[in-house]
């Protein structure tokens, strides 16, 4: 006991004596969602105009890292991330942020077989370290551990009002695996999904909780739709169901709570609700901290497809920008403009889809006015040009309205375009069938019920 706390006061150093370890040239792997390294960020900032080249990489940071704010034109420091935030999306606007394309459960292989830049630096946001010496990597498990593992220089920024979640795989770090300690106490930033929850919204809830039996076990993705759906679960009377996610949002605390959530029916991790990171309200952070009804695990395990498949009845919900009458999903992108990135969606698409009695969808709002102020329709004839496709037509779950839904698995390029016009909103199914029969995926025989 006494030689790790010699061992964590000799590595313990300020921000600004950490992070003179950084290079120019460096790959500099800083802590992912609300574990993102506040104070060393801070300190690499003031470095401004010292190093040259530094490609700072993280996840969805939470806020507007203070690198991107010193150096406008990134002199010394780029910015790069494997999934945008609002934060992040509005940096790229402005050519501040770039984005690196990746299923989440590969990011950690690409990491670890060297076709991504290796980590020279990595600084990671932990909690206070356990009695054995060991930290936690809190609500961003993630790849954390591979990033560690592999940098040549390991920081940890240690939180002490971080939650410790039990793991899984891949969710701790030992005092002797690390090279510098610096402290820090923050809370950590919540994540709540934006707007307000409309009746198309609720109608599409509706669609999809009829879907759900007992015993199913749920994915739910990042955004309004997935969280909308979360709570109408909560408040269904709905068993024994189970969770294996990639994100844990607040709502999982009702599902638990209530009752409907115990994860008894798991093949895999049986009893426990597992995930890679949390996003959520204090609530949520506080709820997590040593809740053995928890399990996270590394993201190269968690999103594994075939390992989401091992849990029956996998249920994977999503949502997305537009669907193309092809079924192409683009759920990461308007045109060229990244707005977020493909994170879990493809891999627990296809988890769900190998899964037994398992159902993957996507859910959308048939209209919206984003991207311009005009109501527009998201089911659309194809994707505009530079749109990036999330989950290919081959893959292609069932499509969810507040029309209807749209299972095109299997179905032929006339019979997709008939069940998506289907579920669009009225207003927009003429058109659509017009651009159907010029794409000539309409036929004489088609009609919409
Ligand atoms: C981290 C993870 O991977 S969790 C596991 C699952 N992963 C995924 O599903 C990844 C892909 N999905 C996503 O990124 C999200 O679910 C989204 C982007 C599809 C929806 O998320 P929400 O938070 O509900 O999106 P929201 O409606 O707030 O819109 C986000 C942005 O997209 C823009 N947008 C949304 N729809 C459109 C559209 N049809 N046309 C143009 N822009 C659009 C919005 O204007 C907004 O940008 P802004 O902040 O600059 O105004
Ligand atoms: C969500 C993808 C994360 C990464 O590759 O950094």
């Amino acid at each position: 006991m006494a030689g790790f706390r010699d061992e964590y006061r000799s590595k313990l150093r300020t921000p600004d004596e950490a992070v003179k370890v950084v290079k120019s040239g460096d790959w500099v792997y800083a802590g992912h969602f609300a574990m993102y390294t506040q104070l060393l960020d801070e300190a690499l900032s003031r470095r401004v105009g010292e190093v040259s080249d530094v490609k700072v990489r993280t996840v969805c940071a939470t806020s507007v890292p203070k690198i991107c704010k010193v150096d406008p034109e990134m002199k010394s420091f780029t910015f790069h991330s494997g999934y945008f935030s609002a934060f992040e999306r509005k940096l790229s606007d402005k050519g501040l942020a770039v984005y690196i394309p990746s299923n989440y459960g590969q990011s950690p292989i690409f990491i670890r077989n060297g076709s991504a830049g290796h980590p020279n630096v990595a600084m990671i946001g932990v909690t206070k370290p356990d009695n054995n010496g060991y930290f936690n990597f809190s609500t961003a498990v993630s790849y954390a551990r591979t990033a560690c593992e592999l940098a040549d220089i390991v920081i940890l920024e240690v939180n002490d009002q971080a939650p410790w979640v039990y793991g899984g795989e891949g969710e701790t770090i030992h005092i002797s695996d690390v090279d510098y300690i610096v402290e820090g106490s923050y809370p950590l930033i919540v994540h709540s999904p934006e707007g307000d929850v409309t009746d198309a919204d609720k109608k599409i809830a509706t669609l999809l909780v009829e879907e759900i039996e007992d015993g199913s076990c749920l994915q739910f993705g990042i955004g309004k739709l997935p969280a909308t759906i979360a709570t109408m679960i909560a408040d269904s009377d709905l068993k024994n169901l189970g969770i294996h996610s990639e994100m844990a949002s607040t709502p999982f605390m009702d599902l638990i709570e209530k009752g409907r959530v115990n994860g008894s029916q798991k093949k895999i991790d049986k009893f426990k609700a597992t995930f890679t990171f949390a996003g959520g309200t204090k609530e949520l952070y506080d709820y997590l901290d040593r809740n053995p009804a928890f399990a996270s695990y590394a993201v190269d395990i968690q999103n594994n497809p075939a390992r989401i498949a091992l849990n029956d009845k996998q249920v994977a919900i999503n949502n997305a920008i537009e669907v193309d009458l092809y079924g192409q999903i683009s759920s990461e992108s308007d045109g060229i403009r990244q707005i977020s990135g493909t994170g879990g969606q493809l891999d627990f698409t296809m988890g769900a889809f190998m899964s037994k009695g398992g159902k993957p969808f996507i859910c959308l709002s048939s209209t919206t006015t984003h991207g311009g102020g005009k109501v527009k329709s998201r089911i659309v004839p194809t994707l505009k040009p530079g749109s990036i496709v999330t989950v290919p037509r081959s893959w292609a779950p069932t499509i969810v309205t507040e029309y209807g839904k749209a299972q095109l698995g299997g179905k032929s390029t006339w019979k997709r375009a008939e069940m998506l016009i289907g579920i669009a909103h009225p207003d927009f199914r003429d058109e659509l069938i017009k651009a159907a029969q010029a794409q000539g995926i309409w036929t004489r025989s088609n009609k919409i019920c």
